[in-house]
């Protein structure tokens, strides 16, 4: 089975899934061994890599050590197409819905293709909306484009919709890398009400309590990365 089906396998089976992202700029090579063991033993169920910025084959070199150690599904999550690597499982194919610029809309997608077509990657269409998260993020950066504001609801589930009716397999609410102010319930909830695809959560969860109020209000998914890399000891609140 792909990782699409086994994620809509898992959500039917009412499982919470939970994707540990690893930045490759961040990722020290040497400590990925005992990261890694302490992630499988942790209710991890995906792993993601990726960054707003990353150098060169970066993401190849990390995705290539990080198998070495686990059996979990290991994606990109790319900011950019030199992430791309077929030592992945699958890729995030992201478009950034909540944004106007048409690099990050379409334009990062027809400079992949040629990339693509030598890897056997599993391509996931998914829908990217970035919303305010109380401080500017690397994405708002690199991108130039404004996250969509919270106090917004409407224009947000009327994103999340348009995304899906235009195909997109998942759709990813990003508070920002670090975010002040993770997705509030009433955010999840109003999106996950609208949507008929599994719906991921990210940006700026740093407690349990926060991950598990974002299942409760809908969340299939939830993403934590900035969390581990200020103290990774974290994990063992994740412990199965
Ligand atoms: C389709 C392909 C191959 C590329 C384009 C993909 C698109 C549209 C990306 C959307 C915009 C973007 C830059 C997303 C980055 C996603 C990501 C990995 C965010 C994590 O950000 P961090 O790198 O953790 O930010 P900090 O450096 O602030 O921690
Ligand atoms: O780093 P954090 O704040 O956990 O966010 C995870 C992910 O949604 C960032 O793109
Ligand atoms: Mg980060």
């Amino acid at each position: 089975m792909g990782v699409y089906q086994n994620i809509l396998t898992s959500i039917l089976k009412g499982e919470n899934l939970l994707a540990v992202l690893i930045d490759p700029d961040k990722a020290m090579l040497k400590n990925i061994a005992g990261f890694m063991l302490k992630i499988n033993q942790s209710k991890t169920t995906h792993i993601f890599v990726g960054g707003s910025t990353v150098n060169g084959n970066a993401t190849d070199v990390l995705v290539k050590e990080v198998k070495k150690h686990t059996n979990l599904p290991i994606i990109i999550f790319p900011g950019d197409v030199n992430q791309i690597t077929d030592e992945a499982d699958a890729l995030l194919f992201l478009s950034l819905i909540s944004g106007r610029n048409p690099e990050y809309l379409i334009g990062k997608h027809v400079d992949s293709i040629s990339k693509l077509r030598e890897t056997q990657l599993e391509v996931i269409s998914t829908g990217y909306i970035l919303i305010n998260g109380g401080k500017q993020t690397a994405v708002e950066r690199e991108t130039n484009t404004k996250p969509l504001s919270v106090n917004h609801i409407q224009e947000v589930i009327d994103t999340a919709k348009a995304g899906e009716l235009l195909g997109m397999k998942l759709m990813y609410l990003e508070a920002g890398s670090g975010a002040v102010n993770s997705a509030s319930n009433n955010i999840i909830k109003a999106i996950k009400n609208e949507l008929n695809i599994p719906l991921i959560v990210g940006g700026g969860m740093r407690t349990m309590e926060q991950i598990s109020n974002a299942y409760k209000s809908g969340a299939n998914m939830v993403v934590i990365g900035t969390v581990l890399e200020e103290d990774e000891a974290f994990l063992d609140s994740l412990h199965k």
